[in-house]
């Protein structure tokens, strides 16, 4: 049953959208999501169209095939075939160069962009036990995590998972790790918020760039479609993850790097003042952070936006940061 099959009674003028989505619980919600939204601004029926990516089919090796950008690019190859009409990503997979034959339409209101822990027993991350074992495959939750419990005096062991949400909700449940940390946003958006047992406040793990924001991307020449699709742009949202997203490139790290960043908007009473930008880079290992912010007039245009990012990435890098980051992702 398909959604054109539904909604063919009302069918306005302009045909139906095509929305292209990879078939993984937390994308096909993430798509419903928009497929939703832009029916209502578009007025036009949208069809979701289910792609496999080569990373859904093969994960062993993510990490050599290319990390996360293997699910985007069969989604974009789709696009650029014409097969489907646009796409949504988590902005955070997405790689900070954006192809000139694509748009990045909108960047909807970000969602909670907080990290989490789901551990056994309702712990929270201060309650774990001296070498408890928490299963993350970012080296950046790493960095931060293992720094955090540093501070409190704890050491703890963070063991590599990939997988999808409930594989690695799944190792807790089985009694094989203490705990995972996975993104507020995708439990959000596939109903299992309540199994959380601690969010991890920004101060203390800063997220990856862009992390709880979705990208909406379609064709560039389709100059309609790109109009309408902006429509559900939110230019706060897309200024911070700009700005996140330019530390990232001016680092030249990828989406594997231990790299965080998260941008802000300081307000004073209901006037909104300025952004802040932080950023974070570490050794996997949380024996060194470099860990900085800087603040500026909230961004008023794309480039202002890359300025902020770039200009905290310079002192990042005049502080080491550089020498963190291990191997490049590529
Ligand atoms: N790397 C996979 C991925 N990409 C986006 C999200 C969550 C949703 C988001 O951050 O927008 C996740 C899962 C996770 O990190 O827990």
């Amino acid at each position: 049953m398909s959604e054109q099959a539904r909604e063919a009674p009302q069918r306005p003028a302009g045909g139906t959208l095509r929305l292209g989505t990879r078939r993984s619980k937390l994308a096909l919600a993430q798509s419903g999501l928009v497929a939703d939204a832009v029916r209502q601004v578009t007025g036009r029926p949208v069809e979701l169209v289910e792609i496999t990516t080569y990373g859904d089919v093969s994960r062993e090796h993510l990490a050599q095939i290319g990390g996360t950008g293997v699910f985007v690019a069969a989604l974009r190859e789709a696009l650029l075939r014409g097969d489907v009409d646009f796409a949504v990503h988590s902005l955070k997979d997405l790689p900070t160069a954006q192809p000139a034959e694509l748009a990045l339409a909108a960047v909807p209101v970000r969602e909670d962009a907080r990290d989490v822990l789901v551990a056994r027993d309702g712990l929270t991350f201060a309650q774990l036990p001296e070498g408890a074992r928490v299963g993350t495959g970012s080296p950046r939750r790493m960095a931060q995590l293992n720094a955090y419990a540093r501070s409190h005096g704890l050491t703890i062991e963070t063991v590599p998972i990939r997988g999808n949400v409930d594989t690695r909700i799944g190792y807790v449940r089985k009694g094989e790790l203490d705990a995972v940390v996975l993104a507020a946003a995708g439990l959000n958006r596939i109903g299992r918020i309540d199994e959380v047992t601690d969010f991890l406040s920004v101060d203390t793990v800063l997220p990856a760039p862009g992390q709880g924001a979705l990208a909406i991307e379609c064709g560039a020449d389709n100059a309609s479609l790109v109009a309408a699709l902006g429509e559900l742009d939110d230019p706060y949202t897309r200024a911070a993850v700009t700005a996140e997203r330019s530390l990232l490139a001016a680092l030249e790290a990828g989406c594997s790097a231990p790299v965080g960043a998260f941008a802000d908007l300081l307000a004073d009473g209901q006037t909104v003042k300025e952004m802040r930008l932080r950023g974070v880079v570490g050794t996997t290992d949380g024996s060194t952070l470099v860990q900085l912010s800087t603040t500026g007039p909230v961004p008023g245009t794309y480039d202002q936006a890359m300025a902020l990012g770039r200009e905290l990435a310079a002192e990042m890098l005049a502080k080491g940061a550089a020498g963190l980051m291990g191997e490049r992702a590529h």
